[in-house]
């Protein structure tokens, strides 16, 4: 690559699953990530990290965003003699708001607008590399498109389509400040589940749906899950007794992404007040000993933003 070319990417936090949907449903956050990224003369990495993440990732080839540049230059048949990375992370890591699906799609979206015009490849494409780094499609999709995304996976190949939210829905996340890597949440669940608990999730899923995107109303049963959550409770004790509190009052909590932010789909403004209102009393009262970071969010649907400075 020639050297001196730079491009910002601004994409967004991302919560999955929603409770049913499992490896497949992802709705994009009003909390954003910038990264850029300039091509240097020289054989050099050099990182400048504000932000989330600043004081512990690290400073050469195997940070993540540096690594997913690399591939997808490669796939796009070029390589770089030299980076220079600046990242303002605002996502939190390792609390289930895919922080990192929102490091590669910003580094493959980087790495497609540095190369030529005529070598550059599509947003599928990008869906396509960024699950297989993931393994799952679920964050990666709403990071690159924006709003609810639904994906869907062939064999190896990864698919994603669009669904509009509810102008009243209102997500409200409380992040904990313990961390539970991805890794570890996945590897909690069993290798299998029996045929009544996946037809369960099956309504739930098809309900949240129509719930999300018609009629808010049904968010309740439709954010109800029988693939993941209990399984991972143990991990996330405060934050699984965080949701059945607010389940138990009527809100639709559910896990965020693998854990441990709870996420909650609130109905209109008053309803996100009360959820608000709920999570300051319930977290004084029950866990004095976790710092939460409470956020009442929008729905982004712009998604990963390219800007080209110089090419
Ligand atoms: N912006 C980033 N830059 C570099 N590495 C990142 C970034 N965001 C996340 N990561 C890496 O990904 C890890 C978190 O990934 P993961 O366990 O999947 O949690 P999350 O739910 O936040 O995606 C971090 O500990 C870090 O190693
Ligand atoms: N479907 C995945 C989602 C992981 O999301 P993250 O934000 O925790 O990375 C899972 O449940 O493992």
């Amino acid at each position: 690559m020639p050297a001196a070319q730079v491009v910002t990417v601004r994409v967004p936090a991302t919560s999955a699953n929603l409770g049913p949907g499992y490896d497949s449903l992802g709705l994009a956050l009003s909390l954003h990530d910038t990264l850029t990224v300039e091509t240097l003369a020289s054989g050099e990495l050099e990182f400048e990290l504000s932000g989330e993440g600043a004081d512990s990732l690290p400073r050469d080839a195997t940070h993540l965003v540096a690594k997913a540049i690399t591939e997808a230059l490669h796939r796009l048949g070029y390589r770089h003699e030299g980076l220079r990375i600046t990242a303002d992370n605002v996502n939190p890591h390792g609390r289930g708001l895919g922080s990192s699906a929102s490091a590669v799609v910003a580094a493959v979206s980087a790495a497609n607008a540095l190369v030529p015009e005529a070598a550059r490849r599509g947003k599928d494409w990008i869906l396509q590399l960024t699950s297989e780094m993931e393994g799952h499609p679920d964050n990666v999709a709403p990071a690159i498109f924006g709003g609810l995304a639904l994906s869907w996976q062939n064999s190896d190949q990864y698919s994603s389509t669009c669904a509009t939210v509810a102008p009243t829905v209102i997500p409200v996340v409380a992040v904990p400040d313990y961390e539970l890597s991805t890794e570890a949440a996945r590897a909690l669940l069993p290798a299998s589940v029996g045929h009544h608990a996946a037809a369960m999730n099956s309504g739930r899923a098809a309900l949240l749906i129509h719930a999300l995107t018609r009629d808010p109303e049904f968010l309740l049963p439709g954010t109800e899950d029988y693939l993941h959550q209990s399984y991972r409770a143990q991990a996330m004790r405060p934050s699984a007794d965080l949701i059945a509190a607010l389940r138990r009052a009527g809100h639709a909590a559910v896990v965020s992404g693998a854990g441990p932010t709870v996420l909650v789909l609130a109905d209109g403004e008053q309803d996100a007040q009360a959820v608000l209102d709920f999570i300051a009393a319930h977290t004084a009262r029950n866990t004095p000993e976790v710092g939460w970071r409470v956020m009442k969010l929008a729905v982004d649907i712009e998604g990963a933003k390219v800007e080209v400075h110089r090419r």
